[in-house]
């Protein structure tokens, strides 16, 4: 069994009269990819501040491999990297040269940077682009670069935070596959999103934080199994109900009886965003 990489005990921050997290706990498995899931303003970037040393809670405390945060900041800033919210390279620099900077604040050897940044480039495709600037380069590879950037100093965990925020279906998804491959190499990955099918797609487990606070924590599977299995939504004349089902045969069973009244039907798998709903009472 793997050990603990991330463990989160009672995490309080205070923005003057404003509690953005209120007592947050949880850990997070060497190699397990951990969701944060929520909506705007529920605490998720000021957890991964928090984490990632650019802010001090009000109180709380973090290990990483045992290692307290606060007690030993540098050798904790050394195991993380941080993919932020923000697109934040130097878009009148080279791919290689905003990739050199990073190597150098950590104080990585020129060889070992370009050693490193050779690799990664071309695990993300972007070797061929290599000397050019920044600037010109699509959102999609913008993104792919913040994300190896983070990767340069060999981390042993990365924190993203909305790492796909903005992008085309289809740029998500190739973002998606490379963050998979990460924590395949062995990785332990926390991500905020507020994309449901995101969490549902890449995590082993979920947290939902609301206010705040984590209302709920498990794998997707027993999120979505909690519900059951097959969901019946019925428009009324008061607007969209839905009801969870254990099976198909139930379900169809229900679905009948409600055509029969002229009611509007359909079947579906329970996902993810129906435990979500579940859990908060509301949409992310
Ligand atoms: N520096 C700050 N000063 C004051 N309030 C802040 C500050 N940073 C965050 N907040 C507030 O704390 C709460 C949590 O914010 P946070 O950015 O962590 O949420 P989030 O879940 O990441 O949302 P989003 O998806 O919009 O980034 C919000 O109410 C926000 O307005």
């Amino acid at each position: 069994m793997a050990g603990l990489a991330v463990r989160i005990e009672s995490l309080v921050k205070e923005y003057g009269r404003l509690r953005a997290l209120d007592g947050v706990s949880f850990e997070i498995r060497e190699g397990e990819l951990f969701a944060l899931l929520g909506p705007n303003g529920a605490g998720k970037t000021t957890t991964i501040r928090i984490l990632s040393g650019l802010t001090r809670p009000t109180a709380g405390r973090v290990w990483f491999f045992e290692k307290d945060i606060f007690r030993e900041s540098l050798a904790a800033k050394r195991m993380v990297g941080l993919v932020p919210q923000a697109v934040n390279l130097d878009l009148e620099l080279t791919l290689w040269e905003n990739l050199l900077i990073h190597g150098l604040l950590f104080g990585m050897s020129r060889r070992a940077i370009a050693q490193r940044a050779e690799e990664l480039l071309r695990f993300a495709e972007l070797w061929e682009r290599r000397n050019q600037r920044v600037r010109t380069l699509s959102g999609g590879m913008k993104r792919r670069l913040l994300i190896i950037r983070a990767l340069l100093h060999a981390p042993r965990i990365l924190f993203m935070d909305e790492p796909t925020v903005g992008l085309d279906p289809h740029i998500r998804r190739r973002l998606w596959g490379l963050i998979k491959q990460i924590q395949t190499k062995g990785t332990t990955i926390l991500l905020t999103t507020h994309y449901i099918e995101e969490a549902e797609f890449l995590a082993d487990r979920v947290a939902f934080l609301d206010r705040g606070r984590i209302v709920a924590l498990d794998t997707p599977q027993n999120f979505i199994q909690t519900l059951g299995e097959v969901a019946v939504d019925v428009v009324t004349s008061e607007g969209l109900k839905t009801y969870y089902f254990r099976n198909r045969g139930e379900a169809e069973r229900e679905a009948m009886k409600l055509s029969k009244q002229g009611e509007s039907v359909t079947l579906r798998r329970i996902n993810l965003e129906d435990a979500f709903i579940h859990f908060t009472g509301r949409k992310v």
